[in-house]
């Protein structure tokens, strides 16, 4: 038999993850769980070579055709690999037992991260970041993505991280494993044709000093938009740290399209009266067969007020264009403000879109800004099926800071919850008013979902800019 040096150096690289429960549930299958060690670039700079890491590159291909994507190729799948490495991500998949990682395909994949998540304006807290989650068809509801999830969270807690974060493809998947949607995302259509007035300007209030808004080449901005993201997210409860690939897009890098040459996408810059770049909205045509003739806002980042309306009355008066499409457009009303005529704008779709599942419930509580002006206490039951956050905790809010300290599990509580609610109402982007009416949230002292609330209420929209 010959030895495929590729696979013998990889072998080194997976190893059974150390997570007993789950691999015993899993050898019941004939599985085994594996970990894949994070990548690394080289000495110089380079993606690592695609030849040395087999499993990883099966690894991403079983991913991408989970989610029935094209499996990436040449130039785009080392650039893949190097996001991998600059995340730092791990690789988890589920084997045939017999299978050699480097050879085979895994049936599950499972990819976490740690990131940083924006808690409330100026405060962030360590976050373990969850992905590509996929099974495939042969191997569904055998408990693969039970065995992945719990071993991750258990090396998560083991690593002292305070919170876990994930969007999901359907809505029904994780609550069993303590997540609950903390945010709403929307998608938004902006009817543009004729002559679109800003709010501001038709109450005869245009912006002094406005800066400029320049047309230019993402792949010339290397740096700006990441650098703008950073400042915009910090203030942005419910957003987190870029995601490499991200940037990728952002600068037209991606060696998916075009063989990296560009993939026709345009860059309105914003910049203040001094210079300084305040926003950039980054957009591309949907092509003349499209009717109407539509532009897709992919990025819209602003750090002012005044440069968010300098954008949009760029957006909105660009010659030949009847419609603008956003995803990701923030749900909180503030865009219909925007414009003179609110209803030019259309919700054209509204979902679930940052999942989070709290780890530790004192880092979380004490690991937010409030409301300066509030004071209270809480006192909250808190179930979890896995054990991680179970307990009754007190949270005493005053001075714009809050800490929480458990009690005995027996001691009076103001509010029963599992910890997939209190992760959605954690930033205050849900409240748990309504899951009380919603018949999930068991409210045992009158009014206390309302007081709750009032600890909780966020300073800015929570709101996930960049997916992951
Ligand atoms: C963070 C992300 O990446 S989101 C993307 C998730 N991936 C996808 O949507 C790709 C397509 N789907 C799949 O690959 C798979 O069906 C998965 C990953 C959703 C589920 O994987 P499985 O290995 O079948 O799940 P597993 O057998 O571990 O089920 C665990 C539990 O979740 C439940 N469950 C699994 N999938 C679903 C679902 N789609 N809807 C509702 N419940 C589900 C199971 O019934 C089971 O419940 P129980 O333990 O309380 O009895």
């Amino acid at each position: 038999m010959s030895i495929d040096p590729a696979a013998a150096a990889h072998a080194a690289d997976a190893d059974a993850a150390d997570a007993p429960a789950a691999q015993d549930a899993l050898a019941r299958h004939g599985l085994v769980l594996r970990t894949l060690a994070p990548l690394s670039r080289g000495v110089d700079g380079a993606d690592p070579a695609r030849a040395e890491h087999p499993a990883h590159v099966r690894h991403t291909a079983a991913v991408e055709k989970g989610f029935y994507e094209e499996v990436p190729q040449g130039a785009a799948a080392d650039q893949d690999l190097g996001v991998s490495a600059d995340d730092a991500k791990v690789l988890r998949g589920v084997y045939l037992a017999a299978d050699d990682p480097a050879r085979r395909e895994p049936v599950g994949t499972f990819v976490d991260w740690t990131s940083r998540l924006t808690t409330s304006p100026g405060a962030e807290l360590p976050v373990w970041m969850i992905s590509n989650v996929t099974v495939s068809p042969g191997h569904r509801r055998r408990g693969i993505l039970r065995g992945m999830m719990t071993a991750s969270l258990e090396e998560a807690v083991a690593a002292g991280m305070p919170v876990a974060a994930l969007t999901a493809s359907e809505a029904t998947i994780y609550g069993r494993f303590g997540f609950g949607p903390a945010c709403t995302g929307r998608s938004v259509r902006v009817d543009v044709r004729g002559d679109v007035v800003l709010a501001a300007d038709a109450a005869g209030r245009p912006d002094e000093d406005a800066g400029t808004v320049l047309r230019e080449d993402p792949r010339e901005l290397a740096g700006v938009v990441e650098a703008l993201h950073d400042r915009v997210r910090r203030g942005t409860p419910g957003s987190v740290h870029r995601p490499t690939g991200h940037v990728i897009r952002w600068e037209d890098r991606s060696a998916a399209k075009n063989d990296g040459r560009g993939s026709g996408l345009f860059a309105a810059v914003h910049r203040d009266a001094d210079g300084a770049v305040q926003g950039v909205a980054l957009y591309r045509f949907d092509g003349w067969e499209k009717e109407p003739a539509t532009v897709s806002v992919e990025v819209f980042l602003a750090a002012t007020d005044a440069a968010a309306r300098q954008l949009w009355r760029y957006l909105t008066r660009l010659d030949l264009i009847e419609r603008l499409r956003m995803t990701r457009c923030p749900d909180d009303g503030g865009l219909e403000q925007v414009l003179a005529d609110r209803r030019r704008v259309r919700t054209k779709s509204v979902w679930d879109d940052l999942y989070l599942r709290v780890l530790d419930v004192p880092a979380c509580l004490g690991g937010r800004g409030y409301a300066p002006e509030v004071a209270g206490e809480a006192v909250l039951a808190v179930a979890d099926a896995a054990g991680h956050a179970a307990g009754t905790w007190r949270l005493r809010v005053a001075d714009g800071a809050g800490r929480a300290e458990r009690l005995a599990d027996d001691a009076r509580a103001d509010l029963a919850l599992d910890v997939a609610h209190l992760s959605a109402v954690w930033l205050g982007g849900v409240r748990a008013g309504a899951l009380v009416r919603a018949g999930v949230v068991d409210e045992r002292e009158p009014g206390a979902a309302a007081r709750l609330d009032a600890l909780l209420a966020p300073a800015a929209a929570v709101h996930l800019l960049t997916g992951f």
